[in-house]
């Protein structure tokens, strides 16, 4: 059998942030109008730090503004409800988003739900998550709109399709899922306590990982033919001491029996900073009530 393809989720994101700066250089043609992401960073995870440093660059480069907050580890509640407060008052400020995790004196559900919803740009807000479950506009977490996006342009109309979810978070494995029912998919959330766990990954059409576990999800997991679709990004230890990333799909081994996959790195996770300046474009369109570009590729 020949090995998959791959699924260039680096080329694909760099097309949508072109297609991204294209409607923001119009934007300012035609309504005056710069969108503006904040990003709050609390503490100094440093690979929390990374992640903001290139959310920061890319929002620059597609033309927009870019606000960056950054606050010491000992931050409390108390002061990053006043940010977040100030930020959701201030007309530059179009999408808000606050780096996760957070420290552990900080309530982080607190914190999402103070976002106001229209520049809830992660779409973590409860309404953002109810109005994508009941199929009303909602902004859709940027991790899943990117697996979406490169579904949809891997496969076309994904309808009818067995769909499993590995993984049952509220950033990546239930969104997601939403999402795929939206596209007429017969979905399964599974997760650690899923009896028999890589049989029911066999069945699946369409497997997509977001456990946080290394290679966990092996060849054999895979029914022949499938598209995968790999969330993880772990940092494990590589040669000389060095770190490296790998995914939480078997690349080696899945790539041998699957029809498609996304790398790591590569694959999803410059998708999701993509989807983030779309969403922050698309906050900004409507906080205009002007309709909001449509960016599929
Ligand atoms: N409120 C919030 N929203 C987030 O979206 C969010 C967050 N908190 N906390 C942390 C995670 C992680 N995350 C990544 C984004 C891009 C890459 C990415 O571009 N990865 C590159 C590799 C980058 C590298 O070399 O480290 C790749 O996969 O090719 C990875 C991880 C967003 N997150």
């Amino acid at each position: 059998m020949t090995d998959a393809s791959i699924i260039d989720g680096k080329a694909f994101a760099a097309r949508l942030r072109e297609r991204v700066g294209q409607e923001v250089a119009r934007l300012k043609d035609d309504a005056g109008l710069t969108p503006g992401l904040a990003v709050v960073l609390v503490g100094e995870d440093p690979a929390s730090q990374v992640y903001v440093r290139n959310k920061g660059k890319q929002t620059l480069e597609a033309g927009m503004q870019s606000f960056e907050h950054r606050l010491s580890e000992s931050t409390t509640q108390e002061e990053l409800l006043d940010l977040v407060e100030t930020l959701n008052a201030d007309p530059e400020v179009h999408g808000i988003l606050v780096q996760l995790p957070l420290p552990e004196q900080i309530d982080s559900a607190a914190v999402l739900d103070t976002i106001d919803p229209t520049k809830d740009v992660d779409g973590f807000h409860v309404i953002n998550a109810g109005r994508l479950a009941t199929g009303q506009d909602a902004l859709v977490p940027c991790t899943p709109l990117g697996c979406l996006m490169l579904l949809r342009h891997h496969l076309g109309d994904l309808s009818g399709q067995r769909a499993v979810v590995v993984g049952r978070s509220n950033i990546v494995g239930k969104p997601l899922a939403q999402l795929l029912l939206g596209e007429s998919c017969t979905v399964t959330i599974a997760h650690s306590r899923t009896r028999d766990l890589p049989a029911e990954c066999r069945n699946a059409d369409i497997l997509v990982a977001a456990v946080g576990r290394p290679k966990m999800v092996k060849g054999d997991w895979i029914k022949p033919g499938a598209t995968v679709i790999d969330v993880g990004i772990n940092r494990v230890e590589g040669e000389e001491g060095k770190t490296r990333l790998v995914g939480d799909v078997d690349f080696d081994e899945a790539v041998k029996v699957a029809g498609a996959i996304t790398p790591v790195p590569g694959g999803i996770g410059p998708m999701t900073i993509a989807c983030l300046l779309a969403n922050t474009l698309t906050a900004a369109c409507r906080a205009r009530g002007l309709p909001a570009p449509d960016l599929t590729l």
